[in-house]
């Protein structure tokens, strides 16, 4: 019997992005698909172009050349509001009202919105995000406010928001930023979880560290100054050599328990 590859669930070709007031070439000849079910580690030097293509694929700018297809929907023809709904986004940038209950972001997921829209979330919402924060680990933060909550406990919450409509891709915009130990960790395990508990759910996540990277990740893709340095299954991509030509410094990676690790040596 012939062996199907999983859906595509975003799907770039061609793709340059080149900002208007400076000029510069920010991507440059982007191929790169993802499939439901896998788990792609997004990484690059300082401005190789990483929140760049993730803001791409969460349909919240256009590529100057090329063609971007998520979810079936080709990026230009459709109307991105509509597709938006669709995808989760975590980002460090994400609006969030401070004095709101980790229960109301999450419930927020629902519309999209920053502020909730009370009118639109029914009962079976409102257990949905109790199940969110619950599934998270942090079924207890829901009546604290999010501006008192920890770091750590706020990439939890924002990711149990992102999670609301039921999204076929989740992107993590370096979701570990300035955790401690202990909620990395956290973290780390509850994404392994999210990847076994919803095995058709695709992510891709923006990280500067390999020691972030969860078991689950299956694939890597190296930028660097906007191109694709290499991309591919994680266990050939995150090799010392692959990432030392990414990085232009040498770099040994070494991985055990479906966990990696680098160190940094001296500039090649
Ligand atoms: N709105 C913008 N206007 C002008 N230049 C921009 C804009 N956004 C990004 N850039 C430039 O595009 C390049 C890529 O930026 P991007 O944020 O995608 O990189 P990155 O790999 O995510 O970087 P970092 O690791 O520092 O977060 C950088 O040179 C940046 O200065």
């Amino acid at each position: 019997m012939a062996h199907r590859s999983p859906r595509l669930v975003a799907a770039l070709e061609g793709v340059g992005v080149r900002r208007a007031t400076t000029d510069q070439l920010i991507l440059d000849g982007v191929d790169w698909s993802v499939r439901a079910g896998e788990h792609w580690a997004l990484l690059g030097a300082n401005g190789a172009g990483k929140t760049t293509l993730l803001r791409l694929l969460g349909a919240a700018m256009f590529p100057t050349t090329g063609t971007v297809e998520v979810l079936g929907n080709r990026l230009g023809r459709v109307d991105v509001r509509e597709l938006r709904a669709h995808i989760g986004h975590v980002s460090t940038t994400q609006r969030v009202p401070q004095d709101a209950t980790a229960h109301t972001v999450v419930l927020t997921g629902a519309t999209g919105s920053v502020q909730p829209l009370w009118r639109k979330y029914d009962a079976a919402a409102r257990e949905q995000a109790q199940e969110l924060l619950a599934e998270l680990d942090c079924k207890e933060l829901a009546d604290r406010p999010f501006g008192v909550c920890s770091g750590g406990q706020r990439a939890r919450v924002l990711i149990a928001r992102a999670l609301m409509p039921a999204p076929s891709l989740l992107l993590l915009d370096e979701p570990f930023n300035a955790l401690d130990l202990p909620s990395r960790e956290d973290l780390i395990d509850a994404l392994h979880r999210l990847a076994v508990t919803r095995p058709d759910l695709a992510t891709v996540t923006v990280t500067h560290h390999l020691e972030e990277l969860p078991p689950s990740t299956t694939h890597a893709l190296l930028l660097r100054e906007g191109r694709v340095q290499s991309g591919g299954p994680a266990a050939e991509v995150l090799s010392s050599e692959r990432l030392t030509r990414c990085f232009g410094r040498a770099i040994e990676v070494t991985s055990q328990d479906g966990r990696w690790l680098a160190r940094s040596g001296r500039a090649v």
